[in-house]
């Protein structure tokens, strides 16, 4: 597991590109075979991504979580961005389609990641956070999941949002979780920005060529800092954090939130002309 200790918002200005990714950025997460873990102190969030080929890969516990298994007191939230794999949940098989969503109920023992074909491997990404009770695992196909368009053309930021883990599809403690997708020739995401303080926020860019950038936004509306991200890197925004982006193409992003409520809408939105 590597761990990522962030800053706060006293310290942010004077820190340069370099350990701002070392504050928030995870490592690239998707690496044949393996599994990369990474915990933040950032609502104690854990990320990962996981690739399994021919072996499924298992999640295991980890000493820093002091716990007999990964979800003995966590939640988990994975969807698939690869090709077909499934998910053994303590014996129970969910078949994972590209952009399918599980999420996984504290108290689950075994979870065990696999691929259908090595040769078109599935890509897990995960967040996982603390959760205060035992739920129920639910499945979450794309289609099921909640649809929302935003934004226009004219402005470069026309994009749907799937909403799939989310109070009324599932129920869970803190996770809500969910894939937005922008349309060809639109550039922006979460444009205009927000903050939420009741909430971080884990943003992984994918869906765009190795050699094409995110712009990604960061820090507080008046001390805004912008880091090019790669694809399939992680991101955490701290509660005081703005969360934008602009693209070098388009592409699409898994964002999850965790905190004090589960309410989407619940954002403070700022003007763009505000922002300095
Ligand atoms: O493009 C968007 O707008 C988003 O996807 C917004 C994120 O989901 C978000 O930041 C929710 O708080
Ligand atoms: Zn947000």
């Amino acid at each position: 597991m590597n761990f990522l200790f962030s800053t706060n918002k006293r310290s942010y200005p004077s820190m340069t590109n370099h350990e701002l990714r070392e504050a928030f950025l995870t490592e690239p997460l998707f690496t044949p075979g393996a599994l990369s873990l990474t915990y933040t102190d950032v609502d104690r969030a854990v990320i990962g991504g996981a690739m399994p080929l021919s072996e499924s890969i298992e999640i295991p516990t980890h000493k820093e979580l002091a716990a007999d298994y990964f979800c003995e007191r966590r939640e988990l939230g994975i969807i698939n961005i690869g090709g077909k794999g499934a998910v053994e949940v303590d014996g129970e098989t969910y078949d994972m389609a590209m952009k399918d969503s599980l999420y996984v109920s504290r108290g689950s023992k075994n979870v065990v990641l696999s691929s259908v074909d090595a040769n078109s491997p599935a890509k897990f990404y995960m967040i996982s956070y603390p959760a205060h009770r035992i739920t129920k695992t639910v499945y979450v196909p794309k289609s099921d999941a909640k649809k929302i368009e935003l934004g226009s053309q004219e402005t470069s930021n026309e994009r749907t949002i799937f909403q799939s883990i989310r109070p009324g599809i599932v129920d869970s403690c803190q996770l809500v979780m969910g894939i937005t997708e922008l349309k060809t020739g639109s550039v922006w995401n979460t444009k205009p920005p927000h903050t939420h303080f009741r909430r971080t926020e884990i943003y992984m860019y994918f869906e765009l060529e190795q050699s094409e950038r995110v712009f990604h936004m960061l820090g507080e509306p008046k001390e805004v800092k912008t880091l090019p991200l790669a694809p399939e890197v992680a991101i955490a925004s701290p509660s005081w954090s703005i969360h934008s982006g602009v693209g070098t193409t388009n592409y699409s992003f898994i964002w999850a939130m965790g905190g004090e409520n589960q309410e989407f809408d619940d954002m403070d939105h700022i003007e763009i002309s505000a922002l300095s």
